[in-house]
Formats: C-alpha cells, sequence, structure tokens
C-alpha cells in the first residue's frame, strides 16, 4: 500500500453535479460561462438540488422557500453576545451558529428525503442571515431583517448594510454567488461528504464542511489576498513584494489549483468585475496591483489565478469587511455541499480510505516504570 498525498489524481465518488474536465467548469453539464452570465443564484441553487433549471412556477416557489426561512432563531443571534465577538474570526462563529441552527430545528434529526429538502432550504436561507446578523452585531448595530421582495443576492446587501443596494452591485454579487456555488470534489465538499457517508445528519454535513474552507489552502485564500492587497499598497510595491516572497518560496494566495492546469474559468469573470467596480468606486489601484501580480505569478511560475485572487477585490470594492470573504464562500458553497450531501445519501457507502503505515515496527510494551 502506497499511499497518493493529499489523494492528488484519486477518482473518489461519482457525480452529476458538476464536472471539471479539461479545465472547463460546468453544473449539471451547464457551462459556468454561461450560468455566470445568464443565471440567478436561485436558478443555481435549484439546478444543483435537482439536477435540472427550474421552471418559472418552481423557481418563485423556491424563491418563496427561502425569503419564508430567513429568519434565524433568537437564540442564534443572541450567542454572538456570549463571546468576545471582535475578537472571533467570522468563520469560527458561522461554523458554531450553523451547528447552534440544529439545536432549534425540529427537522434535525429526521433523515427522511422530505426533511433534509428542509433543511437544505432553511440552511440555505439562514447562513445569509446568521454572516450578515454577526457582521452588525460586531459593529454594535441590530441585524436587518430580509425583505422577502429581494433576490437573495440582493438580500444579503442589504442585510448587511441596511441600504438597499445598487443594481450593479446585485449583478456583481449574484454573479459571484453563482461561480461559487459548486466545484466538484473540492476539500469542503468532499468533507460534507465523508461525514454524512456515516449517516450522519445534513447539519453535521455542512458544519464540517465550514470548518474545512476555513483554511488558506481552500476558501480561507481569499481573504489573505486582500491582506496581500493591502500590505502591498501601491502598484510601484507589487515587483518587490511579490520577488521577495518568490524567492523565499512563500505561496502567493489565490494562485495555483490542483486540478485545472491552464487557468480557472471563474477567474476572467471576477477580473472583468473588479476592473469595473474599483474603478467606480475611485479605488482601480486595487485592480492595477492585482493584474501586475497576476502577470508576475504567472509569468514567473505559470500559475494562473484560482477563484478567489480576484474575488478579494470584487468584494472590497461591494465596501465588505475582509474578514467576511470567506463566510460569503460559504453563503455561496453551501448550495453545493447540500447538493453533494443528497448525492452521498442517496447511493451511500461509508467513505475510509487505508493509510500506508510508516512508524516503527512491532513493539513490546514496556511498563512506565522501566522506560
Ligand atoms: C477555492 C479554492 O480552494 S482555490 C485554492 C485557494 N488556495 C490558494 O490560493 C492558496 C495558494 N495556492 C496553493 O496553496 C496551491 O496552489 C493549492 C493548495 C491551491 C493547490 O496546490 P497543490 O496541488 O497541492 O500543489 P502544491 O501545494 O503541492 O504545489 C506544487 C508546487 O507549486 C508551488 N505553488 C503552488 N501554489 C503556489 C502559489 N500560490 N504560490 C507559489 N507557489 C505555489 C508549490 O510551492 C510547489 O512548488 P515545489 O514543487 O517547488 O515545492
Ligand atoms: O476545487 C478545489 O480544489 C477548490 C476550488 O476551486 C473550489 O472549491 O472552488
Amino acid at each position: 500500500m502506497t499511499a497518493t498525498r493529499g489523494l492528488e489524481g484519486v477518482v473518489a465518488a461519482e457525480t452529476k453535479i458538476s464536472s471539471i474536465i479539461d479545465d472547463t467548469l460546468t453544473y449539471v453539464g451547464y457551462d459556468i460561462d454561461d450560468l455566470a452570465d445568464n443565471a440567478s443564484f436561485e436558478e443555481v441553487v435549484y439546478l444543483l438540488w435537482h439536477t435540472r433549471l427550474p421552471k418559472a412556477d418552481e423557481l418563485a416557489e423556491l424563491k418563496q422557500q427561502l425569503a419564508d426561512n430567513m429568519e434565524v432563531p433568537q437564540a442564534v443571534l443572541d450567542h454572538f453576545k456570549t463571546y468576545d465577538i471582535k475578537s472571533v474570526h467570522p468563520m469560527a462563529a458561522l461554523r458554531t451558529a450553523v451547528s447552534l441552527l440544529a439545536l432549534y430545528d425540529e427537522d434535525a434529526e429526521d433523515m427522511s428525503d422530505e426533511a433534509n429538502y428542509r433543511k437544505a432550504i432553511k440552511l440555505q436561507a439562514r447562513i445569509s442571515t446568521v454572516v450578515t446578523a454577526f457582521a452588525r452585531v460586531r459593529a454594535g448595530l441590530e441585524p436587518v431583517a430580509p425583505k422577502k421582495e429581494l433576490s437573495y443576492a440582493a438580500n444579503f446587501l442589504y442585510m448587511l448594510s441596511g441600504k438597499e443596494p445598487e443594481p450593479i452591485a446585485i449583478e456583481a454579487f449574484n454573479k459571484a454567488l453563482v461561480l461559487h456555488a459548486d466545484h466538484e470534489l473540492n476539500a469542503s465538499t468532499f468533507t460534507a461528504r465523508v461525514c454524512v457517508a456515516t449517516l450522519s445528519d445534513v447539519y453535521s454535513g455542512v458544519t464540517a464542511a465550514i470548518g474545512a474552507l476555513k483554511g488558506p489552502l481552500h476558501g480561507g485564500a481569499n481573504e489573505q489576498v486582500m491582506k496581500m492587497l493591502s500590505e502591498i499598497g501601491s502598484v510601484d510595491n507589487v515587483e518587490a513584494y511579490i520577488n521577495e516572497k518568490l524567492a523565499n518560496k512563500v505561496k502567493i494566495m489565490g494562485f495555483g489549483h490542483r486540478v485545472y492546469r491552464k487557468g480557472d474559468p471563474r477567474a476572467p469573470h471576477l477580473k472583468v468585475m473588479s476592473e469595473k467596480l474599483t474603478k467606480l468606486t475611485g479605488q482601480p489601484e486595487y485592480y492595477d496591483m492585482s493584474v501586475k501580480i497576476h502577470e508576475m505569478v504567472t509569468g514567473q511560475k505559470n500559475l494562473p489565478p484560482n477563484v478567489d485572487f480576484y474575488s478579494a477585490s470584487v468584494y472590497h470594492s461591494l465596501g465588505i469587511e475582509h474578514d467576511l470573504f470567506t463566510p460569503i464562500f460559504a453563503v455561496s458553497r453551501v448550495s453545493g455541499w447540500v447538493a453533494h450531501i443528497f448525492e452521498q445519501y442517496a447511493n451511500n457507502r461509508l467513505i475510509r480510505p487505508r493509510a500506508e503505515y510508516v512508524g516503527p515496527g512491532m513493539q513490546k510494551y514496556v511498563p512506565v516504570n522501566e522506560r
């Protein structure tokens, strides 16, 4: 038995939800470019959960179900006041809040398909409320109740700022949600599948997935990209900064990918949005710095940007605090996690690989006072 480091190249599941073939990403056979340019996030949620696009009445029903379920139990909002909220990372708070949501859901332990679908709706609806309420409580503000008539993307921005967002912000945020919704067997989705393959519940799978997404080699990279842009500060400083990092073999966040070789097809969409929004909000330096970093890292290391690179300057332009970038990833990706959890349940087998043992050979137990 020999181990494959990081399970690279190992095919660990069959899926009908999304595919990455020759650097092309599809959700249920729809090219991500097509969806990014045309679909609402709610349509994508339906697509991932039902493996087909919704008809008009089905879409209206899903929107209604999401709108009706956005309110979170008061106890979940109150828990934000039980710790020093300013010293807590929002991903840690989200991980706990999602787990806490289960304790107030009478469906939590019901494993029927109907109850699982209700949990999916509740999770997708409430994750936005939880992230935005956290941000507002941290800022000393009251959470803002969602407006039922707004789209999912618009509601998130509205609940965060308390102001109805501009159409361009809604368009950009909707596109970002569409682009982040699913990605084959990425680390957090695999985590969710491993968890529920023990026949554990949906909340456990999603809570585990949030933990995996949090790390900087995965979803946590978008916050780190923004940290880098803030540290660099201006286009003139890019060259020295990047050269120094590369010379010291420090990874540049937002570059590289386990699966893509030529490039991540989501990045060009985010690049276009970054250019538009940074210029519109009078902060073109964030785009200019990003482009210069992109040229250098791709030029010197042949590493293309991934989804996390240009999303950082997009979210920054939308006025979003930097440590909320990864929670926003979770707001979108919960749709994919849930889709994979359903697919796992539908054809379940315990996921239990082997490990190659590389420790000492057979040893004889020695009593503690003789060691
Ligand atoms: C949504 C997402 O999860 S997208 C990924 C988000 N993560 C990041 O942006 C973090 C930065 N990138 C990385 O760490 C990696 O590219 C990963 C984790 C995404 C994928 O990497 P892996 O397939 O495991 O490749 P691995 O980390 O083994 O790197 C292979 C080589 O490329 C180098 N490399 C990979 N990514 C980078 C990077 N961002 N900057 C500089 N060098 C890099 C490694 O140092 C290594 O070099 P070596 O062979 O000389 O030691
Ligand atoms: O697929 C991966 O390894 C990481 C990624 O890009 C994602 O989860 O969107």
